[in-house]
């Protein structure tokens, strides 16, 4: 398995199956990409969440159309999913029912497309092709996601929980350290002396505990350690 993070905005992912998993799967995308989900019956978070998305578009408040979850009331057989995923122009098909043929069929109409694919009710290796939804941290910009290779979703889930804690504060860290690293290039730093700054700030506790008092104090204690690196 190679992790790679994908840009989904402006395309379509479409899940097939509205429970309590494709519910979870529909929430993760629906920042980025148009979502729709297929299904007899949904969960009630979808039920909310297409709510939530259209009263966003009637207020339409910050101008920006925000990307609701689609909700389309159907239940396609095994023979009828490939129409539907051509219909729908996904860049990414999540097979969420709890039919292995239906699953089934659309792993191998997406394959067969060249889409990208997510098996839910498969653990373990994948096929060429299929993808696994990581365990995901934000910090806005900084995000970790995990993998267990699809062996073990609970570990995911755990170690997911441990790294909260541990990247907390990484967010407000990466904005000041991307601004550091901004500044010492446009004042022609000699690029050892630069990535060393850079390096010495991203890893000086002082400088993670003033971020946890406000920006400034965070900045104030990197620019000691930049001091010290550049001997002014
Ligand atoms: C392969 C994969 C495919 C995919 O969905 O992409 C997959 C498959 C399956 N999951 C199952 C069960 C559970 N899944 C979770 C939780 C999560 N599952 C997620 C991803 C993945 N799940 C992919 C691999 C990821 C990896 O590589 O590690 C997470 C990380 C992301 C997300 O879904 O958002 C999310 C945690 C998010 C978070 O909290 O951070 C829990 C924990 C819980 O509910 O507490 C359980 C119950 C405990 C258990 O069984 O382990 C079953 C059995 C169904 C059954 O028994 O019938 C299958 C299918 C099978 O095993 O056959
Ligand atoms: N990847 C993961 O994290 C997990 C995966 N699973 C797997 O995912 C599957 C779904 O899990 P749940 O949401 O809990 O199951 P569920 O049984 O609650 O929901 C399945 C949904 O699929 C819909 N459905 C059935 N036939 C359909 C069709 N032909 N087309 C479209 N929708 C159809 C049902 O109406 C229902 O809304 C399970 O069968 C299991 O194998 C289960 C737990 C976690």
């Amino acid at each position: 398995m190679t992790p790679l993070y994908h840009d989904l905005s402006g395309e379509t992912v479409v899940v097939f199956g509205g429970g309590p998993v494709g519910a979870r799967k529909a929430k993760g995308f629906d920042e980025a990409a148009r979502v729709v989900v297929v299904s007899p019956e949904f969960d009630e978070r979808l039920l909310s969440l297409a709510e939530d998305g259209e009263s966003d578009d009637e207020t339409g408040d910050d101008g920006n159309e925000a990307p609701a979850v689609e909700l389309v009331r159907a239940a396609p057989n095994a023979d009828d999913v490939a129409e539907w995923i051509d219909r729908l122009a996904p860049a990414l098909a999540v097979a969420a029912t709890d039919d292995g043929a239906v699953n089934a069929a659309v792993e191998s109409a997406a394959l067969d497309m060249g889409l990208l694919i997510n098996r839910t009710d498969v653990s373990g290796g994948r096929d060429p092709g299929s993808v696994v939804v990581p365990a995901t941290v934000e910090d806005d910009p900084v995000t970790v996601a995990l993998s267990t290779g699809g062996t073990s979703p609970a570990l995911a889930k755990a170690l997911r929980e441990r790294i909260e804690a541990e990247i907390a504060g990484a967010g407000a860290m990466a904005a000041l350290s991307g601004e550091i690293r901004e500044e010492l290039k446009s004042e022609g730093i000699p690029p050892e002396k630069r990535r060393e700054a850079v390096r010495r700030v991203v890893r000086s506790r002082g400088v993670w505990k003033g971020l946890q008092k406000g920006r400034s104090n965070g900045r104030q204690e990197a620019d000691t350690v930049i001091e010290e690196v550049l001997d002014r």
